[in-house]
């Protein structure tokens, strides 16, 4: 199990920071795929980054943790920490970076690419014997063990995703991370990419996330999921709950401008764009772009309201008291 307690993290310019990820708070559970939604620029990626301890210059975590809850051989408790987890990379944990083409050497065969990524931490095997484990591991994936000997030009982008996913899944590792997996590919591919995830996840029973900015994506395959808006995490709970019954006015409108089948309506984008992450305002960060914004809203930060069972969003709306004070505030 993957948690992530109060984290912060930002790009450190010299002379600003950018907050891309702001005092998030959520768990990966054993057995199931959740996902991370938002808009471009929401801090998506950076929060996978941080979620597996790829931490560089100029990102750095400036508050909270990040920890994986796994067991040793003998069943005995193990927590990974932040700053150890890189430690632990392929075998506990493991990522799909976004763009297959430009994550892959051009110049090397994707043979080599597999021995150069996880032969140090396989099981002593001779290169004989792992050659043949990877291309077994391939047919499974319904992967033809030819792409071993091609560069990476040579497949398609689809064929390039499937070997990344082969790859960061290769030695079973508890967690997967997957960044925008299908972005870029036709929606037939993408079918088969989600499938192909789907199936590679309930086989291992382990747990996967998959940063997407398309809810088409959360719908089909996500247990889970949690909305991103401007660096915060707004919205978290069961997928079907997030579709069905969305809290946070933000969720609501990223839900309502998906088509349906039947409703001819036109629909219409969210007006406005996100704050820039450098200065992000006081309050509540969609307030300016809210329908629904109260005075209290642009200046104090909305807690995080229980809604249902595993159901969470951070809206002064889910609060009686807000309400409350607000209506207290205009009568006066
Ligand atoms: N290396 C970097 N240096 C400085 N700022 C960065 C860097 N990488 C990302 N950012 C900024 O951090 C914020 C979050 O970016 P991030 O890539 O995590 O968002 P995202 O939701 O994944 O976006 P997308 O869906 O477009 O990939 C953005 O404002 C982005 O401009």
């Amino acid at each position: 199990m993957l948690r992530l307690k109060n984290v912060s993290a930002q790009y450190n310019m010299l002379t600003e920071y950018v907050k891309a990820v702001d005092h998030v708070n959520f768990e990966v559970r054993k057995n199931e795929i959740f996902g991370i939604a938002g808009e471009s620029g929401c801090g998506k990626s950076t929060l996978l980054k941080v979620m597996c301890d790829l931490i560089n210059y100029p990102l750095e975590i400036s508050e909270g943790s990040v920890e994986i809850h796994s067991t040793d051989k003998n069943g005995n408790p193990l927590v990974y920490k932040n700053g150890d987890i890189h430690k632990s990379w392929w075998k506990i944990i493991s990522y799909v970076p976004q763009g297959a083409m430009h994550v892959m050497n051009p110049v090397t065969r994707i043979k080599s690419q597999f021995f150069d990524a996880i032969s140090k931490y396989h099981d002593k095997k001779n290169k004989k014997e792992l050659e043949a484990e990877i291309a077994a591991y391939l047919k499974e994936l319904e992967l033809s063990p030819e792409v071993l000997n091609a560069y990476p030009h040579q497949l398609s982008g689809g064929m390039r995703q499937r070997v990344l996913i082969a790859l960061a899944t290769f030695l079973h590792p508890e967690i997967v991370l997957a960044d925008e997996p299908t972005t870029a590919l036709d929606v037939i591919v993408q079918r088969g990419i989600l499938t192909m995830l789907s199936r590679v996840q309930k086989k291992m029973g382990n747990s996967m996330v998959i940063v997407s900015h398309d809810m088409g994506v959360h719908y089909q395959i996500t247990n889970r999921m949690g909305i991103m808006y401007a660096g915060q995490m707004i919205e978290v709970g069961p997928t079907e709950q997030i579709f069905t019954n969305p809290q946070h006015p933000y969720t609501k409108m990223l839900i309502n401008a998906l088509p349906k089948v039947g409703d001819n309506s036109q629909k219409e984008g969210i007006p406005g764009t996100p704050p820039s992450l450098k200065q992000p305002p006081a309050g509540c960060r969609f307030a300016a772009r809210c329908p629904v914004a109260m005075d209290l809203c642009r200046t104090r930060e909305p807690a995080r309201y229980e809604v249902g069972a595993g159901h969470f969003a951070n809206c002064h709306l889910l609060s009686d008291m807000d309400i409350a004070a607000e209506v207290e505030r205009h009568g006066a």
